[in-house]
C-alpha cells in the first residue's frame, strides 16, 4: 500500500482539501514517470489535482483504477476532441482567478517591469504552434512568425523546446533567437548577430551529450518495440526520445506505457516524463528547462541581476521547471497557454497560440511607444540644454 495526496477543490466555497489516500499498489513499484511539478501552486484555484505519481503509477497488478484516471487526465490535459468532457465554468472562474489572463493583465504586467530588462523564452509546440495530430506539420503561421521576429528585436528571446533544436529552428527559422532544444539540454545563440550579446552566436550548452548513443539506441529500441501499437509515433529528438500516443486508441494507451517503460528497464541512465499525448524520455541528469533558462540569462549577463525580467510562455509539463525557476528567483513570471484548469507554477494565463501572438505584439507596441517617448523626452532636453547654452 503507498499513500498519495489528492488535492480536491470546491469552487463553490473556495476551500481546498489536501485527501491522504492509501493505495493498492506495491511500495517498491516504480513510478513510470517522474513529476515535473514538485508541489502544488500557493494557490490552486479549484482544479482538482491528482498527484501525477498516482496516475502514473500504472504498474503490476490491480491497476485498472490507476490507468483510467492516468488516461482521464491525459485526455484531458491536451483536449483537442469534441468529446473531451468540458470543466465546469466554476471550475474555469475560480482557476482564471488565480492565474488571470496575461492579456487583461497586461498593464500590471509592464507596471511589474519597470526599469527592468525584459527577457523573453517561448516554448514552440502549443504555445507558437497549434497541436496538431502530426508532430511533423507543427507549422507555425507566417503571422506568427513577423510577430517573434519583431519581439526579438525589442527583447533578447529564446525558443525552449522538447523538440531537438534543428527541428524546432527549421520551424521557427528565426536566425537572430536562441534555441534550446531538447528540453534545454542543448543550448546555442543566434547565428545572426545579436545585439544584446555580442559573440553570443559563441554560446553553446550541451549537457547530455555523453548520451547521445543512449538516446539513438533507445529509440531504434522503442521503435521496435511499439511497431505494432496502430497510430504511435516514436521521434528522436537528439538529447531525448519521444513516443507520441495523440493517435493510439485510448484504450491502448495503458498497454503501451507499459511497454515503453519496460523498454527503460534497461535504460536506468534514463527518465521518463510526460507532455501533452506524449511520453519523455530523457537522461537522468539534472537539467530541464529551467536550468536552461538560468543558463540563457547568464550568458545574456543577467546571472545575478535584479533589473532582469524574464517572461516565460508555455504550455506543457515540462514548462513548470522553468515556471518553477520564476516563482523562486521571485523574477518576472510564467504564462501557462491552457483553455483549461491545470495545476501550474505559472502565474498568468493565455488560451491558446492565438492569444499568445496578440500578447507578443501588445509587448512590441508598447516598447515601440515607450522607445519613442524616451527619444522625445531626450530631445527635449537636448533643446532645453542648447537654449540655456545661447
Ligand atoms: O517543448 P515543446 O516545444 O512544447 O515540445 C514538446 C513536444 O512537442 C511536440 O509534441 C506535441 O506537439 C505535437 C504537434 O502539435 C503533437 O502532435 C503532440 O501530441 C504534442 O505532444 C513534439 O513533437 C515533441 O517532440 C516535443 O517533445
Amino acid at each position: 500500500m503507498t499513500q498519495q495526496n489528492v488535492v480536491v477543490s470546491d469552487p463553490k466555497s473556495g476551500i481546498n482539501l489536501a485527501i491522504s489516500v492509501k493505495l493498492q499498489v506495491p511500495s517498491n513499484s516504480p513510478a513510470l514517470f517522474t513529476t515535473a511539478v514538485q508541489k502544488p501552486p500557493p494557490a490552486p484555484g479549484s482544479c482538482i489535482t491528482i498527484s501525477r505519481k498516482t496516475l502514473v503509477e500504472i504498474n503490476g497488478n490491480n491497476n485498472g483504477a490507476r490507468i483510467n484516471s492516468w488516461v482521464d487526465s491525459m485526455r484531458a490535459s491536451s483536449p483537442t476532441h469534441h468529446k473531451s468532457t468540458p470543466p465546469l465554468s466554476d471550475d474555469i472562474n475560480s482557476w482564471t482567478v488565480q492565474h488571470p489572463s496575461a492579456l487583461d493583465m497586461f498593464e500590471q504586467i509592464i507596471t511589474a517591469s519597470k526599469g527592468k530588462q525584459i527577457v523573453m523564452f517561448l516554448d514552440y509546440d502549443g504555445t507558437l504552434s497549434p497541436i496538431v495530430e502530426d508532430p511533423d506539420q507543427a507549422f507555425m503561421s507566417e503571422a506568427m512568425r513577423a510577430t517573434v521576429r519583431k519581439l526579438a528585436r525589442y527583447f533578447p528571446t529564446a525558443i525552449v523546446s522538447g523538440r531537438c533544436r534543428d527541428k524546432v529552428y527549421n520551424f521557427v527559422r528565426l536566425a537572430e533567437l536562441y534555441y534550446a532544444g531538447s528540453h534545454g539540454m542543448d543550448i546555442k545563440g543566434p547565428s545572426k548577430g545579436s545585439k544584446y550579446k555580442k559573440g553570443a552566436e559563441a554560446v553553446l550548452c550541451q549537457p547530455a551529450s555523453e548520451f547521445l548513443p543512449m538516446i539513438d539506441e533507445v529509440y531504434k529500441a522503442l521503435i521496435d518495440a511499439t511497431k505494432s501499437t496502430e497510430g504511435v509515433i516514436v521521434e528522436n529528438n537528439k538529447f531525448c526520445a519521444s513516443v507520441h500516443f495523440r493517435c493510439v486508441d485510448e484504450k491502448k494507451w495503458g498497454e503501451l506505457a507499459q511497454v515503453v517503460r519496460s523498454v527503460l528497464k534497461e535504460y536506468p541512465k534514463l527518465r521518463l516524463t510526460q507532455g501533452r499525448k506524449v511520453f519523455e524520455i530523457r537522461p537522468t541528469i539534472k537539467w530541464d528547462k529551467g536550468k536552461a533558462l538560468e543558463f540563457l540569462l547568464e550568458s545574456l549577463g543577467y546571472a545575478n541581476c535584479t533589473d532582469v525580467f524574464p517572461v516565460y510562455i508555455g504550455d506543457d509539463r515540462t514548462d513548470e521547471d522553468a515556471f518553477k525557476v520564476l516563482r523562486e528567483r521571485g523574477q518576472g513570471f510564467g504564462i501557462l497557454v491552457s483553455k483549461i484548469p491545470k495545476d501550474t507554477h505559472a502565474s498568468y494565463s493565455l488560451q491558446e497560440p492565438s492569444e499568445v501572438m496578440v500578447f507578443l505584439r501588445r509587448l512590441v507596441e508598447w516598447k515601440k511607444l515607450s522607445l519613442r517617448r524616451q527619444f522625445r523626452i531626450r530631445r527635449q532636453i537636448e533643446e532645453i540644454k542648447a537654449s540655456l547654452r545661447n
